[in-house]
């Protein structure tokens, strides 16, 4: 069995926990925990096949910038698609539209059977809570534990600050080392997540992504930190992940050999255009390749990603582990 509470930890206070929590031990974690893992396969109708749909959605920044135009996409539950373009193309745009970060100027975005667009306060934090995020810089919270802080992946459905490790249920932090486990970093719980490797970092993160039970995973440049090793060993997670929980992953990548490997299907873009969408079975990747070496319609680029901004949308809020 696990430790679950270091020597360093035992003297901070009592965890608070709700009636609903105080009695839940290891064992109904776990089970609680399988009931997420191996979901049965449910009788799929054709809204709950599709996770995510975006039908003629234009985001018109001003200044003559579209970051999306006229897209319209279908996303499967579980699976994984890879959004491809040059720097400046759209396609964080396109994740922020998933999450509510940021609206359309025209189209519809629904997301779970929701229409984003329409969502506000606790409804778009309840949606928010069934997508997971992940980030090319991990978003850790270095100086705390590497177990803290996937715990924090469940901040978002308990009331009341949590201001160390022992202030969450022991549910949610056996639940917390489990998941751990899952990314095969348990014997790094209590070391600082700031002193592990960008790789390491980013299993951390997604741990901490599953603390939420999300049936959306966006995860927005997720390698793009990481040497090539580390890059497919969190590709490779991200994918038995996806098939082990009927995940949606859309991630963004640069690497198209990474796409065709790991993922389904490709979406490129262009100047906010879907310019390739196509499954990965077959495909090669010099073809692949040509979104990046045509600079016809190439819009504004070199601008990167304009990372935590959004509309000035009062909801704002990165929907990862609020
Ligand atoms: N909040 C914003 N305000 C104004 N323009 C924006 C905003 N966000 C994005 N843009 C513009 O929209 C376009 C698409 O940007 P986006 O960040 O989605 O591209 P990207 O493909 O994710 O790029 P990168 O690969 O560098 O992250 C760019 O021209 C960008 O400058």
């Amino acid at each position: 069995m696990i430790p679950i509470s270091n020597p360093s930890a035992r003297s901070a206070p009592p965890p608070t926990q709700t009636p609903a929590t105080a009695s839940t031990d290891r064992t109904s974690t776990l089970s609680a925990q399988n009931t997420t893992l191996d979901r049965p396969a449910r009788h799929l109708d054709s809204a709950s096949r599709t996770a995510v749909r975006l039908q003629d959605v234009t985001k018109d920044f001003g200044g003559g910038v579209l970051g999306l135009d006229d897209v319209s996409l279908e996303f499967d539950t579980g699976t994984i698609t890879a959004l491809l373009g040059l720097s400046g193309s759209g396609k964080s745009t396109l994740l922020r539209h998933l999450n509510g970060l940021q609206r359309p100027s025209a189209g519809t975005v629904s997301v779970l059977g929701h229409d984003v667009a329409s969502l506000r306060g606790d409804s778009l934090r309840s949606l928010r809570r069934e997508i997971g995020v992940i980030f090319q810089h991990f978003n850790l919270i270095g100086p705390m534990s590497v177990l803290e802080n996937v715990c924090t992946g469940r901040l978002g459905s308990l009331k009341g600050p949590r201001l160390s490790l022992m202030m969450y249920p022991k549910a949610v932090r056996h639940e917390a080392l489990d998941k751990l486990d899952r990314v095969g970093l348990a014997d790094r719980a209590f070391q600082r997540a700031d002193t592990l490797s960008g790789g390491q970092q980013q299993r951390v993160a997604i741990a901490r992504a599953l603390m939420q039970h999300p049936r959306i995973l966006l995860a927005d440049e997720p390698v793009a930190s990481l040497d090539p090793v580390s890059a497919r060993g969190v590709m490779s997670l991200l994918q038995e992940i996806s098939a082990e929980n009927r995940l949606t992953v859309v991630t963004s990548l640069h690497q198209v050999q990474l796409a065709i490997d790991f993922a389904e299907r490709i979406v490129g873009l262009r100047s906010g255009r879907v310019v390739l969408d196509q499954s990965t079975e077959g495909l090669d990747a010099a073809e692949a390749s040509q979104i990046y070496t045509s600079v016809s319609g190439i819009g504004p680029t070199g601008l990167g990603s304009p990372d935590g901004q959004d509309d000035g949308d009062p909801d704002h809020g990165h929907g990862g582990h609020a």
